[in-house]
C-alpha cells in the first residue's frame, strides 16, 4: 500500500533532511539503532566513525536504498515511505547522490552522462541549459575538457568529479556522498572532496559527506561520528549544533 506523503509544518521548512529514530538491519544483523539527525538548509555535516560503523549504511537509508526496520526520514518536508517509485522521485527531484559505486553509461559521453539525471528531472527542452551549468560546474572541477569524453577514455579520478558535477547540477536541497576509498590515492579523493563541499556551498544544497578524512571533517559545518551504529556522544550533536 502507498502512503500519503505527509508534509511538515512551515516552521520547519529550514531542515532540509529529519532522520528520527532510524533503525537499521542488513542479513538479519542491526547495524544502525536510533539514528537521529537533523541537517539545515545548506548546512554541511561530515559523517565519521570506524569501518563498519554504518556510515554508508545511513546513506543508502536516507537515499531509500535500504529500507529500515524502525524510523523516518523526511526530506525537504516531506516523509519518505519506502514506495518505491516515490523514493524514485524523490531521489530524481531531493537528492544528488555521490556514492563509490557510482555508474555511467558507456555509451554516452561524460557530458551526456552529468546531464542524464536533470533532463529526466525537466526534460530534453531544457538540454541546452543543462550542458551550460554542467560546463560551469566541470570547468571548476578541472575536467572541462573532457566532456566530450566516454567513460572509458578518463581516470577514475576524473570520473569521480565527473559524478560530482552530476550530482550538484540542479542544486538540490541535499547531496549524499560517501568518500571514495578504493578508487582514489588520498590526495585525488580528498582534493574531489574539497571541491565537492565548495560547490555543494555555492549551490546552496546541504550536504551528507562520509569522510574518514579530517581535513574535509574541518571544511564541514558540522561533524557527526557513528559508532556501532548509533552517533557517538551527546545525541544533540546530531541534532542541531554546529560545532564548526
Ligand atoms: N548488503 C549487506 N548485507 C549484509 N551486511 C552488510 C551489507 N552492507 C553492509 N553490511 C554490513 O553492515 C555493517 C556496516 O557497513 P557500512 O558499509 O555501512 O559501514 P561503514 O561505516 O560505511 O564502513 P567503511 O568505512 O568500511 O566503508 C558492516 O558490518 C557490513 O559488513
Amino acid at each position: 500500500m502507498v502512503e500519503p506523503m505527509v508534509h511538515r509544518d512551515v516552521a520547519d521548512d529550514s531542515c532540509v533532511l529529519d532522520v528520527r529514530h532510524l533503525s537499521v538491519s542488513r542479513g538479519g544483523v542491526g547495524v544502525l539503532d536510533d539514528i537521529e539527525l537533523s541537517v539545515a538548509t545548506a548546512e554541511s555535516v561530515a559523517i565519521g566513525g570506524a569501518s563498519g560503523s554504518g556510515k554508508s549504511t545511513l546513506l543508502a537509508a536516507i537515499a531509500g536504498l535500504v529500507k529500515p526496520e524502525r524510523g523516518e526520514v523526511w526530506i525537504a518536508g516531506e516523509r519518505q515511505t519506502h514506495a518505491r517509485r516515490r523514493w524514485t522521485r524523490t531521489r530524481l527531484h531531493r537528492i544528488g547522490i555521490v556514492f563509490q559505486a557510482d555508474e555511467f553509461l558507456p555509451e554516452l559521453t561524460l557530458l551526456e552522462n552529468i546531464c542524464l539525471p536533470s533532463m529526466l528531472r525537466s526534460g530534453r527542452r531544457r538540454i541546452a541549459e543543462h550542458a551550460d551549468a554542467a560546463e560551469i560546474l566541470a570547468e571548476r572541477l578541472g575536467i572541462a575538457e573532457l566532456l566530450d569524453r566516454r567513460v572509458f577514455e578518463v581516470s577514475m579520478g576524473q570520473l569521480q568529479r565527473a559524478a560530482i558535477v552530476r550530482a550538484v547540477l540542479g542544486s538540490p536541497p541535499l547531496i549524499l556522498a560517501d568518500e571514495p576509498t578504493s578508487a582514489l590515492d588520498e590526495h585525488s579523493a580528498r582534493e574531489a572532496l574539497r571541491l565537492l563541499v565548495g560547490v555543494a556551498g555555492d549551490a546552496g544544497s546541504a550536504l551528507c559527506i562520509v569522510t574518514h578524512d579530517p581535513a574535509i571533517a574541518m571544511l564541514c559545518d558540522r561533524r557527526v561520528d557513528l559508532s556501532a551504529g548509533s552517533v557517538a556522544g551527546h545525541p544533540s550533536a546530531a541534532a542541531g549544533h554546529r560545532l564548526g
